[in-house]
């Protein structure tokens, strides 16, 4: 949640190259849906302009034929008529419908985009934990992409067709009134288009910054969703309504702001309306005072004067509906400076390289990456915190391979976590190299977070995740494996709270369990997996010790090397090494003799 910086967005150069960004993922090819959509629009458009003339010269022809009392003409013409209602409004419908076709198109298109850069390596981690010079990315590409795709595809047949009629009428306009009406039109709409764009720059900025808010305002109460119950364990509800409250009040007072600011806009825009209306009787006006038409007699001068005020009007209302887009343009000008940044935040987050970690194949593939001894090689890794630079740990070489356990113990904020957030490769070392020589996943590395994490989904779902379909063997065979994985951590009344390990459950797993059964939901993750290593942070703490105890008694059962971090001193006898951090870059690494011998893994 970080402030504007700098003069903020405009309909500058930059919004064109961001805009021109975008098009590149709407238009992926000339083949591509949202093109063939665009090219049918275009074929509607032009056919619906067409039926618009003939409709329009329907009235004259009722004149003649009235006139002429020709009863069997006005049949014809009444049949003509209807005709050209139902294809007219049958186009228009159309019209209607393929930009809205365009607009999920579009909207699938972008969003697909944005999420295969969001998610690809650890790009959204470094999103929201390292980088948050970008504010609320979730509402960028749910909320703004969808308003964006709104927007344009609301323009988009105006904007087609645009080019069409402007020249049709230009050359019209050029027939019946010589350079002077097509110049002074084009001239008018020059003018008005750079007072607009005057009008409208404030507006996009200001509309950025109330999208900002609006995120913002929405995260509050996102915080509050998923704190509900220590929030109201603090009687928290006075303090949040109020600073909920103060977030409603800046949103809104922005708001306003930019309300005031579009009344400019309104008032250029109905301005340009009136005054082009007046302005083909000026263009008209200027032979005849300067007496280029002093031989015609009054009632040939009103039939010109018509004749080319119709040809004018029409080619001004042609700018006008450019001109009256201006608010829609202004919105799609700030969603494309919002979107657009997302784009490149995004960008150069996938192209950053880690140079000092190297890492075996991550996959999830069922056969994982076998028959290696050595999990970790850390030479000379020198850590230190991202955002500060407060140096943790200083040269630090350590290889870790398979039967030697590390525990990693150590004050609060030395350094613990970051050492296996290096480890995983969520963070950079400031110096040396780290290689992660097993892959990820079952026979590999699992790494269990200090805050459990769950998916939505059935229980089945959480035990196997990360994992899309079961390991390593089908059917009732790995749903045994479950259960006894379950029991073993102590959940066996899970199974029937769930209604079994399919039922799809409604809940969120964070509400229905307790921080101990979280922990213990864990662990028969990690059995399900059978990694040869397993990272745990203090993956017990909400546990008894004899609880503990049973759980790291059956990882090792199950042939599982271990990464520990945690307080507790009865741990230590599950490992063979102990790495203390003393903070300030200082650490020590020491053999432990209380390493327990447990019997080799049988039938687990
Ligand atoms: N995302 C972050 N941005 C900035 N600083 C961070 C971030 N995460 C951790 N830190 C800082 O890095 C330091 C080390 O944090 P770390 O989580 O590794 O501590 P720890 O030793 O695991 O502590 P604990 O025993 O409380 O879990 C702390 O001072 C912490 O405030």
């Amino acid at each position: 949640m970080h402030g504007e910086e700098g003069p903020g967005p405009q309909l500058d150069g930059l919004f064109l190259r961001r805009f021109l960004r975008l098009q590149a993922v709407l238009f992926p090819g000339w083949l591509s849906p949202s093109a063939l959509m665009f090219l049918t629009l275009l074929g509607v458009a032009l056919l619906e302009q067409l039926v618009i003339y003939q409709v329009g010269v329907i009235p004259s022809q009722y004149y003649e034929v009235l006139g002429n009392k020709d009863f069997s003409a006005f049949k014809k013409l009444t049949a003509v008529a209807l005709t050209l209602i139902v294809v007219n409004s049958t186009l228009k419908s159309f019209d209607q419908f393929i930009c809205n076709m365009m607009y999920v198109s579009w909207r699938k298109s972008l969003t697909e985009y944005l999420h295969s850069c969001y998610f690809q390596g650890q790009v959204y981690y470094n999103l929201h934990v390292l980088r948050e010079d970008i504010d609320n990315p979730d509402q960028r590409i749910s909320q703004d992409v969808e308003r964006f795709c709104r927007q344009l595809s609301s323009m988009a047949s105006k904007l087609i067709i645009s080019p069409f009629t402007l020249a049709y009428y230009t050359y019209q306009c050029f027939h019946s009134t010589g350079w002077l009406g097509p110049v002074s039109i084009f001239g008018y709409f020059v003018i008005g288009t750079i007072v607009n764009k005057v009008l409208m720059s404030p507006i996009v900025s200001k509309l950025v910054q109330q999208e900002k808010l609006e995120g913002d305002f929405r995260f509050k109460h996102m915080q509050i969703r998923v704190n509900a119950e220590p929030a109201a364990f603090y009687r928290a509800g006075r303090v949040e309504h109020m600073r909920t409250d103060r977030r409603l009040q800046s949103l809104l007072q922005t708001q306003k702001e930019l309300i005031g600011k579009e009344l400019w806009l309104y008032i250029g825009v109905n301005t340009f309306d009136y005054l082009g209306s007046i302005l083909s009787y000026v263009v008209i006006a200027i032979p005849i005072f300067s007496g280029v038409y002093g031989d015609l007699s009054p009632t040939e001068l009103s039939a010109l004067v018509s004749k080319n005020a119709f040809v004018s009007i029409y080619l001004i209302s042609c700018f006008s509906q450019l001109i009256d887009l201006s608010s829609t343009v202004t919105d799609v000008a700030g969603y494309t400076h919002r979107i657009g940044e997302l784009q490149e935040t995004l960008l150069s987050l996938g192209r950053k390289k880690n140079d000092n970690y190297s890492e075996a194949k991550a996959s999830w593939d069922l056969d994982g990456h076998s028959g290696e001894d050595t999990a970790f090689l850390l030479e000379r890794v020198t850590l230190s915190v991202p955002s500060s630079g407060k140096l943790l740990i200083k040269d630090l070489s350590l290889r870790i391979s398979k039967g030697n356990s590390v525990m990693i113990v150590g004050n609060t904020g030395t350094g613990k976590t970051s050492l296996l957030r290096v480890l995983g490769g969520l963070w950079e070392s400031t110096q040396g190299s780290i290689k992660m020589l097993t892959c990820f996943g079952p026979r590999g590395v699992v790494f269990l977070p200090q805050r459990p994490f769950f998916t939505d989904g059935s229980l089945r779902e959480q035990v196997i995740y990360p994992l899309k379909e079961i390991y390593p063997v089908s059917g009732s065979a790995d749903d045994e494996r479950i259960v006894r994985f379950l029991e073993l951590a102590g959940l066996a009344d899970l199974l029937v709270r769930a209604g079994g390990l399919d039922e799809q459950v409604d809940w969120n797993w964070y509400d229905i369990l307790s921080p101990g059964e979280m922990q213990r939901l864990s662990f028969a993750r990690l059995f399900y997996l059978q990694p040869k290593y397993a990272v745990l942070d203090e993956a017990t703490s909400a546990l008894t010790e004899d609880v503990e105890h049973e759980l790291y008694r059956v990882c090792l059962q199950l042939g599982m090397t271990l990464i520990s971090v945690g307080h507790r001193a009865s741990l230590e006898k599950f490992h063979s090494w102990i790495l203390k951090l003393h903070g300030e870059g200082r650490w020590e690494l020491t053999r432990c003799e209380k390493m327990k011998r447990l019997p080799a893994a049988e039938g687990c």
